[in-house]
């Protein structure tokens, strides 16, 4: 149907500091260039070569992350949808098809339950229900997940039609169930069936096995025995209400030892060849198992931009962004990531458009095939973006075409991976993805309702934060240092200001060599009686001070405007240290040892499973040590170094020191105390199960003295 004089779908605004960040850029560049004028003064005249030299290559990598981060303050757009004006101006029974994936990997860290509430979410999505399929991809190639989408199915019949009768706004069962609704015949009824099969699910994943006995049908039996193959339909046609059911398909792709499998995105492109077989929707959404939901007009949201098509025909793919439930109040961990997932997106949005994010993302399916202006042509016309799939889903032929294109050999010798579908070579496929199909042209939009459109988990240990960011890490530098990389390759291809926003997440690992460098230097020449920095009344020590300031001030503020609280923002410049001395240094080496050939490692799925003692713990806001790790080692000795250096300073002014020449080193140490109490509070003070291990204390402590001793030997050479 041609769209009539249209009400307003979409509409956008700069945000109104836009002029004062640009006004702020050129005084704080002027003033990092004085910093380098001063930074070359000093190797003229220092005593200490080491120190100047160390000092310089800090602030050159903090000076270019800070003009990584100016692409995206240059014109950060908000966005406005009216989703309610969708329908005036396209009917219901013209809504184009959906595709939704949602990936999982292994039923032991991301329970089968979880993963069932996300696609019920979606599955109740306020859209024609034929309308929908839900591709599950199982890289576990788990007996128990396919026992959960099963049972799944059979909910869902009754779920479905309960949600649209009722208009249930929250449809991920567990949020309901959880909610203040309203009690009567019906939804008792209801939770006793989800409480039910929830049981039956979580006893599958417990024994390890699915029990005869749960598995009642004939039909279901069939599925089971069929299950060596690579997947399995389990639609049922119909509801209680007699309406059409979505699609609901299970896929476990073939893998073999001799072919790699490319991990996620490896497991998204066979979603997208065998969704092509079947339904071939021109738009897809992909989604992690720990995301649901949390509206069931979003869809709506996403046709108000989609409709405008011809007036955008380059726009490729709308993102919502990450968003999470259960944080506790100071969020400890930053897991929130105001910046990367919303100021930032925000400010390429105001450009070319924000990068993909892994899930929450809408794709036209066609972006998946070549450039804008020059499509590719996949090997056979059925995985082709503009095919009709039209025959019936069931039928052999589409079955049988549907497990030779999940086969663990398809993609030899063709484009996916590298021309065609979510890209491979680097661990983080969904930034690495975004980025080429930005580079051949596609924008997007970013999307960010007041009701956050999914929810998902956030790991809640310390331990697990930090392994997710190195493996983040390490995908990144994969990326920064491949032939695609952002300074050769996306400056020509996207521009400057596109690529240096891309940039600014591939050297994203860099900041480990400031960080470290500032943790401990300033400390350690504190403890020797150096002095590095101006001394107070010094022009140059203003400059400092309005380096340190004016960055913090204005990250602060960026912060507390996006509906974020003074207490939350210092927790994310906190983790940002902690990531600094942790994640990314063990990224960066575990890169090098990668690319070295000496070892490979896969991607490590973050485990979703909540303990119990944990959880009130993470409530509490208490951080998780726990395990023996290696990665906290970096960040406790710097904790030790700074607390005896600021200690040591502290002493020296009681005895009557002048101590003017040291102050901005007893600063940073003292910073890096209040930035530390949880892990002075981890190795001293706490006994619960969750404080530092003492092996990593004494390990920490060893190496504090050993750094010491050290530092005064050199400086007595
Ligand atoms: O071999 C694999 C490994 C993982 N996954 C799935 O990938 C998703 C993301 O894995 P998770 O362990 O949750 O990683 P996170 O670090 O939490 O995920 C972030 O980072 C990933 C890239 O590293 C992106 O893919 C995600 O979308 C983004 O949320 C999950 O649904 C997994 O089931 C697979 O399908 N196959
Ligand atoms: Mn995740």
């Amino acid at each position: 149907m041609e769209p009539k004089k249209s009400p307003l779908l979409h509409s956008f605004n700069f945000i109104a500091r836009k002029p004062f960040n640009r006004i702020f850029a050129l005084i704080y560049s002027l003033a990092i260039l004085s910093l380098f004028y001063h930074h070359i003064q000093n190797l003229h005249f220092s005593s200490s070569l080491f120190i100047s030299i160390s000092l310089l290559i800090a602030d050159l990598i903090l000076a270019f992350m800070w003009c990584t981060t100016q692409s995206c303050r240059m014109s950060p757009i908000i966005r406005q949808v009216f989703p309610e004006n969708l329908e005036k101006v396209l009917e219901r029974k013209n809504f184009p098809n959906i595709d939704i994936f949602i990936c999982t990997a292994d039923p032991l860290k991301e329970p089968p339950i979880d993963v069932v509430n996300t696609a019920l979410s979606v599955m109740a999505y306020d859209y024609p229900t034929d309308k929908i399929s839900v591709y599950v991809s199982d890289d576990g190639g788990s007996q128990l997940t396919l026992f959960a989408f099963m049972e799944a199915a059979k909910f869902a019949r009754i779920w479905l039609p309960f949600c649209s009768q009722n208009n249930v706004i929250d449809r991920c069962p567990d949020v309901y169930f959880a909610s203040n609704y309203s009690s009567n015949h019906q939804t008792r009824k209801l939770k006793m069936m989800y409480e039910n099969m929830k049981m039956r699910i979580e006893n599958a994943v417990e024994k390890g096995k699915v029990s005869e006995e749960y598995i009642t049908s004939e039909q279901e039996c069939q599925v089971f025995s069929k299950w060596t193959q690579e997947f399995t339909q389990m639609e049922n046609d119909r509801d209680i209400a007699g309406n059409s059911m979505p699609n609901l398909v299970y896929v476990s792709r073939g893998k073999s030892r001799t072919s790699p499998h490319h991990f996620k995105a490896g497991a998204l492109n066979a979603l997208l060849r065998v969704s092509a077989t079947m339904t071939n929707a021109p738009i897809v959404l992909t989604l992690d198992c720990d995301m649901f939901s949390n509206d069931p007009l979003t869809p709506h949201r996403l046709l108000c931009f989609l409709m405008e098509h011809s007036a955008r025909p380059r726009l490729g793919y709308i993102q919502f962004p990450q968003r999470y439930h259960g944080l506790n109040k100071a969020d400890i961990y930053a897991s929130e990531f105001k910046r990367l997932f919303i100021l930032n997106p925000m400010g390429m949005d105001g450009l070319e458009g924000t990068s993909y994010v892994g899930t929450g993302c809408f794709f036209r399916r066609r972006v998946f095939f070549g450039s804008p202006s020059s499509p590719l042509q996949p090997q056979i016309k059925e995985l082709s973006p503009d095919y009709v799939a039209n025959r019936p889903i069931k039928s052999d032929e589409v079955l049988n075409l549907a497990h030779h294109v999940a086969g663990c050999n398809y993609e030899n010798q063709t484009n996916w991976g590298s021309k065609m579908g979510f890209r491979y070579g680097s661990l983080v496929e969904d930034y690495y993805t975004g980025y080429r199909l930005q580079c051949e042209g596609w924008q997007s939009v970013f999307c960010n309702p007041q009701r956050p459109a999914f929810l998902g988990d956030i790991p809640i240990s310390l331990n697990d934060v930090l392994s997710q960011n190195k493996r983040w890490s390490v995908g990144l530098l994969e990326v920064a240092f491949s032939k695609y990389n952002p300074i050769t390759f996306g400056v020509r291809a996207m521009g400057p200001l596109m690529a240096l926003a891309y940039g600014h997440y591939a050297y994203w690992p860099m900041w480990s060599i400031p960080i470290t460098i500032y943790a401990f230097l300033p400390q350690l020449a504190l403890l020797n009686r150096t002095p590095i920095f101006p001394k107070v009344g010094d022009p140059w020590f203003f400059l400092y001070a309005f380096l340190f300031l004016g960055a913090y001030g204005q990250d602060c503020t960026d912060f507390v405007l996006a509906q974020g609280t003074i207490r939350r923002w210092w927790s994310d410049q906190r983790m940002w240290t902690m990531r600094g001395l942790s994640s990314y240094m063990f990224g960066t080496t575990e890169y090098l040892i990668k690319h070295l050939g000496i070892s490979t490692q896969g991607f490590n799925v973050t485990s979703k499973l909540l303990d119990d003692e944990q959880s009130k713990r993470y409530d509490q806001g208490k951080f998780e040590f726990g395990v023996p790790s290696p990665i906290f080692v970096p960040l406790t000795v710097a904790a030790i170094i700074n607390l005896i250096a600021f200690l040591v300073g502290f002493l020296e002014i009681l005895k009557g020191q002048n101590w003017d020449e040291f102050l901005l080193q007893m600063f940073v140490a003292g910073f890096g105390i209040l930035n530390s109490l949880s892990v002075y509070e981890g190795m001293v003070l706490r006994t619960d199960k969750g404080r530092m291990a003492t092996k990593t204390t004494i390990i920490s402590t060893v190496l504090a003295s050993g750094l010491y001793v050290a530092s005064s030997a050199i400086r007595q050479m």
